[in-house]
């Protein structure tokens, strides 16, 4: 029998989530059936959409999202012991995995094999080659489809998301202006990410910078946050300019019934005719090779630096999950186990 733990939603989350809404649950994980393998968990990812979504499901529920983990016991020899695996099964340190279950786009179930990362750390599986970069990728390109010498800007833009959508920006060959949240992660995105313009949301007039950033308007928008800001930089868009909608974190911590207001948007959509439209990941689920594959492509070029955020520890996996909605990673936030 192998002894496993794992953190149980108990409660609802009300503003920033509480480590007592959280139970830590140790359990006896049952004997392999066919088809089945053992995992112990490697690698967490800590993300939004586990805050977004957390009204979604009935409490309890078991804390699901992305890891990668090794196969320790195996009944399939598609998975080996030693095998790698990325999984959506969450923060628990082992795991049973019927590898046989097919990823649909309306199922919380995604298994494959770790791709080969032909040496980086197995953690870039669930960042800048995983679901974040994938996001990234498909979520910039298919609905941005942007032009070389375009101006594009994405706010977020030191995070898992936002800081490959610049860095796919820049090899399309546009000028990129990102908005972050500390005047370290804008020196970070300038100098070492190679943004054109880096803005602190938090401290600059983000209309007179955004007008002095980009005088011929915006193309593009990748939207990570949502809120005011997102509505002062539709306001600068270029007739027919593209806004992907990807996210909108400034809000998710907020009372449900309470959503912040924001200026109306609807005069720069008519009178610049701009495409607005948001997705979710798993649209081009059946397509994610096709952007892993790329992705690592880019990096082993040295045109994309996958950065992380690492904490390490299973009983901090809480502390990363509360630390990167208050801004505290730059990169992908992942745990350690
Ligand atoms: N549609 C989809 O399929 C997917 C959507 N997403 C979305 O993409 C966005 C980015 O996710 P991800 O890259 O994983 O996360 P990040 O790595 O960007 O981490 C979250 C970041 O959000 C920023 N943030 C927190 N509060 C605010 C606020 N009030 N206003 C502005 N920024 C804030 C912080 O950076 P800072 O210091 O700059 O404030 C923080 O580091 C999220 O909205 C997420 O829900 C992610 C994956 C898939
Ligand atoms: C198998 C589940 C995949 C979850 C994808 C998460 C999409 C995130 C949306 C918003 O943040």
């Amino acid at each position: 029998m192998v002894k496993a733990k794992k953190y149980v939603v108990k409660k609802y989350f009300e503003g920033v989530p509480k480590r007592s809404d959280f139970e830590l649950v140790e359990y006896e994980l049952p004997p392999l059936k066919d088809g089945e393998v053992l995992v112990k968990t490697e690698w967490v990812s800590v993300d939004p959409y586990l805050r977004a979504y957390n009204r979604n499901v009935p409490v309890p529920y078991d804390q699901y999202g992305f890891q990668v983990g090794i196969v320790e016991q195996s009944n399939d020899t598609n998975y080996p012991v030693g095998a790698r695996i990325v999984t959506h099964k969450g923060w628990c340190d082992y795991t049973v995995v019927n590898t046989s279950k097919v990823s649909t786009g309306n199922s919380t179930e995604v298994t494959y094999k770790l791709p080969d990362l032909k040496g980086m750390s197995p953690s870039i599986g669930i960042g800048a080659v995983g679901m974040p970069g994938i996001t990234a990728y498909f979520g910039f390109l298919e609905l941005c489809q942007p032009k070389i010498g375009e101006t594009v800007v994405v706010t977020g833009a030191a995070g898992a998301v936002g800081s490959i959508v610049g860095q796919i920006a820049k090899i399309k060959g546009c000028k990129v202006i990102g908005f972050a949240g500390s005047d370290d992660k804008v020196k970070w995105l300038e100098k070492e990410l190679g943004f054109d313009k880096a803005i602190n949301y938090k401290t600059a007039d983000v209309q007179k910078a955004l007008q002095a950033a980009a005088p011929n308007g915006v193309d593009c928008y990748f939207d990570n946050v949502g809120g005011e800001i997102s509505s002062i930089i539709m306001g600068q868009m270029n007739k027919r300019g593209r806004v992907s909608v990807c996210g909108s974190i400034s809000a998710y911590n907020a009372d449900p019934t309470q959503i912040p207001k924001a200026t109306i948007l609807q005069p720069s959509i008519v009178f610049k005719e701009l495409r607005i439209e948001g997705f979710v990941v798993q649209r081009w689920l059946d397509r994610w090779p096709e952007a892993i594959t790329q992705l690592i492509t880019w990096i082993k070029m040295g045109q994309l630096k996958p950065a992380e955020h690492v904490t390490v520890g299973f009983d901090k996996i809480f502390d990363a999950f509360v630390g990167m909605l208050a801004g505290e990673n730059t990169g992908k936030a992942v745990v350690k186990i």
